[in-house]
């Protein structure tokens, strides 16, 4: 199964997720070349998925290194062309490898492409984790969740060397709740849930929370863990400090875990519109690699 041809069918559902100025852009092309593929009537990607693996590919190339043996694997629609460029390192690489998934979308691709499953009970420390993230600050904060994921994508981030974020350029903000409005995923369990909503309404200052609704089943949104997901809308101002949001929903009771990623990255990859990918590093530094050199 082609990775591309996966992200293609997710990319029609989590394209414009959540975003102010997503829906606009999901149906713009690349005029050629930059999806590799244009020539002779075979797919183009849209301008957002191009920028999505521009910065896979790239961070790929410069982060996951023939030392690295036990590798996390992310969740959402960037994560394929990680795993993709992962394969492309070759069998002979991967075979030594183990690749640990951050919930079921993750856990599918590692065995579609043929590569070793593993878990973080077996590997409690992991050479390098690679995820996506829905938005990332200029400090490296980000909101992560946005596909449920985020309990075990925190732990596997936690659990690793090197974190490195991967997005497109959408992603790329001064301050949290800029592009990315759904509000801060939160993860809960199932009992507690209109406890946590009354806390986050009256306490903690969103009073727009609310329980994260299925699509194509009647209810909520269950995660992996079984769990319920809240989505707690907060102001730029608030997401300024996004570490005092973090810890003041944390220490809610019935919160599993909370879609804030305070300082946790070592550096963030984004794919621009023009075909170069900016690189946010911890230390404060921004690159910009040019498009001709990047993936
Ligand atoms: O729960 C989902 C994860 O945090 C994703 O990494 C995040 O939502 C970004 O996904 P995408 O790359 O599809 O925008």
């Amino acid at each position: 199964m082609s990775p591309s041809t996966t992200y293609s069918k997710s990319s029609a559902t989590t394209a414009g997720r959540g975003y102010l100025n997503g829906s606009p852009l999901k149906s713009k092309s690349l005029a050629s070349g930059v999806d590799g593929k244009a020539a002779g009537g075979m797919e183009t990607l849209s301008l957002i998925e191009a920028s999505k693996r521009l910065a896979a590919y790239t961070a790929v190339d410069q982060h996951v290194k023939p030392e690295h043996r036990i590798i996390g694997i992310g969740s959402g629609s960037t994560v394929p062309y990680v795993v993709d460029r992962i394969v492309q390192q070759g069998v002979e690489l991967n075979a030594g490898r183990v690749f640990i998934p951050t919930g079921f979308q993750s856990r599918q691709l590692i065995v579609a492409a043929g590569l070793t499953l593993g878990d973080v009970d077996q590997y409690p420390t992991i050479d390098i984790t690679i995820d996506g993230a829905d938005e990332v600050d200029h400090n490296l904060n980000c909101v992560k969740g946005g596909g449920a994921c985020h309990l075990r994508e925190k732990v596997l981030a936690e659990a690793a060397h090197t974190f490195i974020l991967v997005a497109d350029y959408r992603k790329n903000v001064q301050f949290l709740g800029t592009n990315y409005l759904s509000g801060v995923p939160i993860e809960v369990v199932p009992f507690a849930y209109n406890k946590v909503l009354h806390n986050l309404h009256h306490s903690l200052g969103s009073p727009k929370a609310a329980l994260r609704m299925a699509i194509k089943k009647a209810g909520p949104v269950v995660s992996d863990n079984g769990n319920f997901i809240i989505d707690a809308p907060f102001t730029q101002e608030q997401l300024a400090d996004p570490y005092t949001v973090l810890a003041q929903i944390k220490m809610l009771t019935g919160v599993v875990e909370v879609g804030l990623f305070c300082k946790m990255a070592k550096a963030a990859y984004f794919g621009n519109e023009d075909g170069s990918v900016t690189v946010r590093w911890d230390d404060g530094r921004v690159e910009v690699v040019p498009s001709a050199t990047s993936a």
